[in-house]
């Protein structure tokens, strides 16, 4: 995959992107995803599914399979058995560029940007990735935005704090919405840790980014996130993993008061 892509929250969501709170409908399922290692079950049996217009937020100690979880979906990976669904379409033969045109966007653990670009020329080389041929300044100020970081269009990648690459990671997710590319950028956002790193003065506004692309612009999203705060602000539903199983899921009311969860994960956090 390209490196991972990412204000006023004014501008108008892309038309075809459904409204937020449209939720029923499965976008992503999978149905007994496994991915081994040699003898040793990394993703075991996951049972999983994701409604349109929906937040998950996906939880669990370190090394529980999360990211393994995320590779599956995006393509990075593919299961042993079991299957990912996208739009009730087995998509576990289909490289991860081919899962992107679908409409699931990822972004990673680790931010990875340019350091020695400009935050504009990153949202326009991600636009021109997906076939925009003429990127104006106005196209790209209008993604940035979006995610808050407008005002450091023309400033060098290298120089921004890590809540500000996470936007931008965001804003190159949405390089499909600019203007001549006709995109509505991914429908199903698959977010791994965005907080790691970030400083916790930067942890409120990048929830902010994060709520406006699922609230306003009505995307589905997963979110695998350590910290507690940020995923019970956001999510509708919580999943808990645990050496690689399903350990828990529903509300963030029911998880959280769930003892095994509890005992697995969240003891020592609150
Ligand atoms: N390619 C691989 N080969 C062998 N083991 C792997 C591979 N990728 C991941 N693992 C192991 O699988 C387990 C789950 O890793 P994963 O990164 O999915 O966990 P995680 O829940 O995302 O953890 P964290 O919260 O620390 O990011 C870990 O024990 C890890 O060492």
């Amino acid at each position: 995959m390209t490196p991972p892509p990412p204000g006023a929250p004014s501008a108008p969501a892309p038309a075809s992107v459904p409204a937020a709170g449209a939720k029923g409908r499965a976008v992503l399922r999978c149905t007994a995803l496994t991915w081994a290692v040699g003898a040793v079950a990394i993703v075991d049996g996951i049972e999983l599914t994701v409604a349109e217009g929906e937040f998950l937020a996906l939880i669990g100690p370190n090394g529980a399979g999360k990211t393994s979880l995320i590779n599956l979906i995006s393509g990075i990976t593919r299961p042993t058995s079991g299957a990912v669904l996208l739009d009730g379409r087995e998509i576990d033969r289909l490289a991860p560029h081919r899962r992107a045109r679908l409409g699931i966007g990822r972004t990673f653990q680790s931010s990875s940007v340019f350091p020695t670009m400009t935050v504009a020329e990153h949202v326009e080389l991600a636009a021109r990735a997906v076939g925009a041929r003429r990127v104006t300044g106005p196209d790209v100020a209008a993604v940035l935005e979006r995610v808050r970081l407008g005002h450091r269009a023309q400033d060098l990648a290298g120089g921004l704090s890590h809540g500000d690459k996470r936007k931008l990671e965001l804003a190159m997710l949405l390089a499909s919405t600019v203007p001549g590319v006709g995109g509505d950028g991914p429908r199903l956002m698959l977010l791994d840790e965005p907080m790691a790193g970030v400083a916790a003065e930067e942890i409120g506004e990048l929830t902010e980014v994060i709520r406006i692309l699922h609230r306003e612009e009505g995307r589905t999203l997963l979110m695998v996130e350590h910290h507690m705060h940020v995923v019970l602000d956001l999510a509708d539903r919580i999943a808990v993993l645990h050496h690689g199983t399903l350990l828990a899921e529903g509300t963030p009311e029911a998880v959280m008061a769930d003892e095994e969860v509890q005992r697995a994960y969240l003891g020592e956090d609150l």
